[in-house]
């Protein structure tokens, strides 16, 4: 007879971020605009190794819930728990404009606390990897749209984290780097990496193992995804 106890306890042991009844509602500056709910009891587990994709309308929530999620917001309730180190990939490409690609990676690295050569290791790999390594001396500000969220994917996750939340990470890149991009997150899935992709399109839904779906506020889980 399976061991029920011991099957739970593994899949808790699995869980690198829990997060239950997130709610969040922004208050209006002005007294003739309504507050607006967007979070109202939002819960999600993300497991090591799986490729998680989180649906929603425009507008629905879903940049608000990454940010409760990787802790750059506060929500009015609900917890969220991270017992693995996060990496976060914004919707908003968040660089500084002065800086070239390659002090970047060191900037991002520093603050990882990771050494000059894990540094270096990781520009290595990812601007091979994503195709931008002819552009490692250009300033942030010189770069193309495309580019400059290779290096926001990039830096999101130059320090293996356990978990890997991206905001809408495709967005501008072309076809060859949409399928770069696949091939890394399945490789870090492979390691044992959670990867939850926010996208308001999922087109390709054998890329995923689950999908939430995020409405009124509160996230369901799909019933075909990965089938
Ligand atoms: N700082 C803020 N103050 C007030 N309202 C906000 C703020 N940020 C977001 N909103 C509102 O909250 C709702 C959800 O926004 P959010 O950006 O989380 O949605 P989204 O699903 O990520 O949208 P999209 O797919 O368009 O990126 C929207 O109605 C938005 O206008």
């Amino acid at each position: 007879m399976p061991n029920i106890s011991k099957q739970r306890e593994s899949a808790d042991a699995d869980v690198v971020l829990d997060a239950n009844g997130l709610e969040k509602t922004y208050s209006s500056l002005l007294p003739w605009e309504p507050d607006v709910a967007v979070l109202m009891g939002a819960s999600l587990e993300l497991r090591a190794g799986e490729v998680v994709g989180i649906v929603g309308e425009n507008g629905s929530g879903k940049s608000t819930l990454m940010q409760c999620l990787v802790g750059a917001l506060e929500p009015d309730s609900g917890t969220v728990s991270r017992p693995g180190g996060v990496g976060w990939c914004p919707q908003d490409d968040r660089l500084y404009d002065r800086l070239t690609v390659d002090e970047t990676f060191r900037l991002f690295g520093e603050a990882h606390d990771m050494t000059d050569a894990e540094i270096a290791d990781a520009a290595d790999r990812l601007t091979d990897r994503l195709d931008f390594e002819r552009f490692r001396d250009r300033r942030v500000d010189r770069l193309s749209g495309g580019n400059r969220r290779k290096l926001t994917l990039s830096v999101s996750l130059m320090h293996d984290p356990d978990v890997l939340l991206l905001d809408e990470p495709y967005t501008g890149f072309d076809w060859e780097t949409y399928l770069a991009f696949w091939d890394l997150a399945d490789d870090l899935s492979e390691q044992g990496t959670a990867v939850a992709v926010i996208s308001h399109l999922v087109s390709e839904q054998d890329r995923f193992d689950r999908i939430y779906e995020l409405k009124d506020g509160e996230l369901a889980e799909a019933d075909d995804a990965g089938a």
